[in-house]
C-alpha cells in the first residue's frame, strides 16, 4: 500500500469504521466464476493528457480494476497508463478490465475488441460489454457518431442488438476477453437477448445512485444471476450528488465525506462501482469504502421517492430503450 494513503487512512479513519481499504479490495464473483473488483476507476470524460497518470495513479495506489470504452477516445493513454503499471510491478493477472463494444461496430465485435486491446497494450480484456444495445451505421458519416442530415443518429436498422450479442458469444472462444456482458439493458431489452442468446450475459452496466436506484433492473439482473456494475456514482460531471442532503446526513452519522457514503452504497448492495477522477487526491479518497447498515441503505434508496428520479446519462438515439423513467 502507498504509505501516503496508509497514513492518510489512519489520520482521517475514525475508530468505528473498520479498514475502509480492506473493504476497497471486496471482490464479487460473476456466473463465470471470475472475480471481479468491487471498485474501478472510471475513464469517461478523462482527457488524454490526464488519463495516463490516473491510471497510472490509481493502480499504485491499490484500484484493481479499470473501466474503458472504444468509443472514450483514450485507451490509448489508458494503455500507457497500464504498461507503466506493469513496468513498476503491477502484474496484469492481478487486474480487472473491463471495455465495450461501440454502436458502429455491432455487426463487427471482433474488430472493435482488436482496436481496443492494441490502443490498451492487451492480450486480452476481462470484461467486454455491449456499451449500448443500440446498432448503429457502421458506413455513415462519421465512424462513431454518425447522423443523418436532420442532425439525429443514424441507426443501423438492419441489424438487431440480439444479433450483437450472438456475435459477441463467439468471441469467448477467442481468448480476446473472459467474460461478455452488456450495458444500459433494461428489462425489456434483457428479455429479449437472453430469448436469443446461449450465454448469460456476465454483468449490466447501469448508471445507478440513490437518484435513480433502477431497482427492477436490478432485481431482474439477480433473479438472471447478472452481476451490476453502477455507473455514474456520483452522479456524473461535477459529481452533483455531494450536495444530496439525503447523502450528507449518512455522511455525517458516519463522520466520512459524501462521496465515500455514494461509493459504499453499492458495495453494500453486492454491485461494483467505477466512479472517474483524473485528481490524484480524489482517485485515493475513492478507495474508502465503509460498511453500511440496512438502515443507512434504505434511506439511501429512499431518497428518490422524495426527490424524484434524476438520470444524467440519457444520450439522444431516438430509441425508447425501455428504461421506467423514460416512458
Ligand atoms: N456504460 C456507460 O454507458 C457509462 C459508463 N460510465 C463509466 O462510469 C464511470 C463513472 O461515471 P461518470 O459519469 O464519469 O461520473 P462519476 O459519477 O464517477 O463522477 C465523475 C465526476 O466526479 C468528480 N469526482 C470524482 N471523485 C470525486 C471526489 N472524491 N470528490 C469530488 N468530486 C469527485 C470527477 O472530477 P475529476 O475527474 O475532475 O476529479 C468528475 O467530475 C465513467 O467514467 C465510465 O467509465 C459512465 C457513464 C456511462
Ligand atoms: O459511457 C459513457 C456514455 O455512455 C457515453 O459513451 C455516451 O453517452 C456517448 O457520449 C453518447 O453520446 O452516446
Amino acid at each position: 500500500m502507498n504509505p501516503a494513503l496508509a497514513n492518510f487512512i489512519l489520520k482521517k479513519t475514525p475508530a468505528s469504521i473498520k479498514n475502509p481499504l480492506a473493504m476497497a479490495e471486496t471482490q464479487f464473483t460473476l456466473n463465470t466464476g471470475a472475480k471481479i473488483p468491487a471498485v474501478g476507476l472510471g475513464t469517461w470524460q478523462s482527457d488524454p493528457g490526464q488519463v495516463k497518470a490516473a491510471v497510472k495513479r490509481a493502480l499504485s495506489v491499490g484500484y484493481k480494476h479499470i473501466d474503458c470504452a472504444y468509443v472514450y477516445g483514450n485507451e490509448n493513454e489508458v494503455g500507457e497508463g497500464l504498461a507503466e503499471a506493469f513496468k513498476s510491478g503491477v502484474k496484469r493477472e492481478d487486474i480487472f478490465i473491463t471495455t465495450k463494444l461501440w454502436c458502429t461496430y455491432h455487426s463487427r465485435p471482433e474488430e472493435n475488441l482488436d482496436e481496443s486491446l492494441k490502443m490498451l497494450g492487451l492480450g486480452y480484456v476481462d470484461l467486454y460489454l455491449m456499451h449500448w444495445p443500440v446498432p448503429m451505421n457502421p458506413k455513415g458519416n462519421d465512424p462513431k457518431f454518425p447522423k443523418l442530415p436532420d442532425g439525429s443518429r443514424d441507426l443501423d436498422k438492419s441489424w438487431s442488438h440480439t444479433q450483437t450479442w450472438i456475435e459477441m458469444e463467439k468471441l469467448l472462444k477467442t481468448g480476446k476477453t473472459k467474460a461478455i456482458g452488456v450495458a444500459n439493458y433494461s428489462v425489456p431489452f434483457l428479455e429479449e437477448l437472453l430469448a436469443a442468446a446461449t450465454v448469460t450475459p456476465a454483468a449490466n452496466q447501469i448508471e445507478n445512485h440513490p437518484y435513480l436506484p433502477q431497482q427492477e433492473i436490478v432485481d431482474f439482473c439477480k433473479s438472471k444471476g447478472i452481476h451490476i456494475t453502477a455507473y455514474s456514482p456520483l452522479g456524473s460531471t461535477g459529481s452533483p450528488l455531494f450536495q444530496e442532503e439525503g447523502v450528507q446526513e449518512v455522511a455525517k452519522k458516519h463522520n466520512v465525506a459524501p462521496g465515500t457514503v455514494l461509493l459504499s452504497y453499492h458495495v453494500a448492495l453486492g454491485h461494483s462501482v467505477i466512479p472517474k477522477s483524473v485528481t490524484p487526491s480524489r482517485i485515493e479518497e475513492n478507495l474508502r469504502i465503509i460498511e453500511l447498515d440496512s438502515s443507512d441503505v434504505k434511506s439511501l434508496q429512499s431518497i428518490s421517492k422524495t426527490k424524484g428520479i434524476t438520470r444524467f446519462v440519457y444520450p439522444a438515439f431516438g430509441v425508447n430503450l425501455g428504461f421506467p423513467d423514460k416512458q
